[in-house]
């Protein structure tokens, strides 16, 4: 039985998918009959974006730039998170080097992912506040699975969202709906996110998700190439070349705002919170 499954298989020119790399914290699958590669954050409990799944982002980035997939589905190893942002314990009473290296290679994994050659869509299949809603954003498509949230929530952090998350946000929202949502720190509901424009479409699961991406991405098919990236790229070149010119003043920034007391007396409690949510339950 299973040789015959076998000889099926490699009769039919072998499986339809590829796992073609496997780094720590993501995967890159290809599709044999699309070209479309579908990268996947792998950091349990709640992908928390850290050093390390930075790097791993931004080599699958450069992997999927480099091995000519015809777009980019980006989405999450778990059922309820696609990300919970930025891991706070990177900032919180952090060692200085490490958070040097944390944000030089934050803005390094946006600029890939927000500068792609490649159309991306992100399959946004759970909740996906602050950092999360970045990725998000920073594609150029959102489906959302229903009763998931999803903004950029600073503010109730104590945080001002730089100017780059803002920028990502923009391309998306109305500059009024913008506003609000970052002062508020407000986080929008599958179908609040739907009304304001924030994501582009619902679905009701994630491979339902991937594959309304998929047709997003399929839009291109009849479009030169060429054309496309460098419309997209001369799109995007204000915003891009904004973090480029002040990358190093926005890294002082953050290193100054997370060496202030008073920010790590407020993360400290909302870490806090977090774990106490976990016991009341
Ligand atoms: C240049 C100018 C200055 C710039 C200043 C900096 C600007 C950047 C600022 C912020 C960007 C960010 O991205 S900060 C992160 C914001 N994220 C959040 O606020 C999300 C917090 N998490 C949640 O709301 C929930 O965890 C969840 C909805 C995402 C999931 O809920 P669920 O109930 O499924 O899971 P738990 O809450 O039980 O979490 C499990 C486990 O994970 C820990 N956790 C959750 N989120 C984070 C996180 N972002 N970082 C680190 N750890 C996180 C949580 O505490 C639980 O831990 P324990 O199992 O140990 O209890």
């Amino acid at each position: 039985m299973l040789h015959t499954n076998l000889s099926r298989l490699l009769a039919s020119g072998g499986p339809k998918r590829l796992i073609s790399t496997v780094n720590k914290l993501t995967t890159v699958e290809v599709n044999d009959k699309t070209g479309i590669a579908i990268l996947t954050m792998n950091r349990p409990p709640v992908n928390g974006l850290n050093l390390e799944l930075l790097q791993d982002l931004k080599s699958s980035i450069d992997e999927i730039e480099g091995n000519k997939s015809r777009g980019l589905i980006l989405t999450s190893s778990s059922p309820t998170i696609f990300s919970a942002g930025l891991d706070i314990l990177e900032m919180y009473k952090p060692d200085m080097d490490r958070c040097r290296a944390f944000w030089s290679q934050l803005q390094e994994t946006w600029l890939a992912l927000y500068g792609s050659s490649v159309p991306t869509a992100a399959a946004i299949n759970g909740h996906s506040p602050a950092g999360g809603c970045l990725l998000a954003t920073s594609c150029e498509y959102r489906v959302m699975v229903p009763k998931f949230t999803i903004g950029l929530n600073e503010t109730q952090l104590g945080m001002i969202a730089p100017q780059w998350f803002m920028s990502a946000f923009l391309s998306v929202l109305p500059q009024r709906e913008a506003e609000r949502a970052l002062n508020q720190g407000r986080m929008f509901t599958t179908e609040e996110a739907l009304r304001v424009g924030l994501i582009d479409e619902t679905a009701n699961s994630k491979e339902e998700a991937i594959e309304k991406c998929a047709a997003f991405i399929g839009t291109f098919a009849k479009v030169n190439p060429l054309a496309r990236s460098l419309t997209k790229q001369q799109f995007r070149a204000a915003d891009l070349q904004q973090l480029k010119n002040g990358r190093k003043e926005d890294l002082e920034k953050f290193l100054f705002t997370v060496s202030q007391p008073a920010l790590q007396k407020g993360l400290g409690i909302y870490l806090e919170g977090l774990k106490k949510k976990v016991k009341k339950q």
